[in-house]
């Protein structure tokens, strides 16, 4: 691994806004997203190979996985080819991931994994978050009941001073916030405090 490369891990609940971070920090910083893989079927608009790679159980399996979790019914992994292969691209990537995963992630990359974990004041408006998305009534209520989505909701202790904590309550306020943290790690100046930003 390019010890001097970094991958920005956006890490929370659903409908926190992680997807629509990584999307900012790649449009604005060029910053490839590590593509990872699941079972669970597209949502309307995800496409294969942009959103995610999407797998039967039986291809999921043949992937070499460098953590992989059960998320809310389905499997979902990330590859150390995928990753290699934004670094290829950049010395600076993101990957979205539950806090199982960016736990993982900090454990076997130490500093190289910058973990950023995303929450909002009111977790009730994630709820109204996904339906804006478009997503299924009935998909989001088993969503929102899952021991995982309960979980991704507080910072788990494996990530106490370990994550930048970013409250997304107000997108022009994220991106204040997102673009300091991005200026200082890429100056290569000494790594800004962890915890709230
Ligand atoms: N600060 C914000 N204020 C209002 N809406 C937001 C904000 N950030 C993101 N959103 C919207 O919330 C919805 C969910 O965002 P996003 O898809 O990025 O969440 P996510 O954390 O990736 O969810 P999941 O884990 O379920 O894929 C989207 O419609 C997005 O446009
Ligand atoms: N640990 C991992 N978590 C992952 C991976 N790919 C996505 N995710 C996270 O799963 C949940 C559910 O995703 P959704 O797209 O179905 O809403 C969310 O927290 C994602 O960040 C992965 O490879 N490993």
């Amino acid at each position: 691994m390019m010890k001097n490369n970094k991958v920005f891990v956006i890490t929370g609940a659903t409908g926190v806004g992680k997807t629509t971070i990584a999307r900012y920090l790649q449009d604005t910083y060029r910053m490839p997203r590590v593509l990872t893989h699941t079972t669970r079927p597209p949502r309307e608009r995800e496409e294969d190979g942009i959103a995610y790679y999407f797998e039967t159980d039986n291809s999921f399996e043949k992937n070499h996985y460098l953590e992989r979790v059960q998320y809310a019914g389905y499997k979902y992994g990330s590859s150390y080819e995928a990753l290699e292969r934004a670094w290829g691209k950049s010395p600076y990537a993101t990957i979205v991931l539950d806090t199982a995963g960016a736990i993982t992630y900090s454990q076997e990359l130490g500093e190289q994994a910058v973990i950023i974990f995303v929450t909002v004041t009111h977790p009730d408006m994630l709820i109204d978050r996904v339906q804006v998305r478009g997503d299924d009534p009935l998909v989001v209520e088993q969503r929102i009941a899952s021991p995982e989505f309960l979980r991704d909701v507080t910072l788990p202790k494996e990530l106490k001073n370990v994550a930048y904590e970013l409250a997304n309550d107000d997108w022009a306020k994220t991106k204040v916030r997102l673009d300091l943290l991005v200026n200082d790690i890429m100056s290569g100046r000494s790594l800004p405090k962890k915890g709230k930003m």
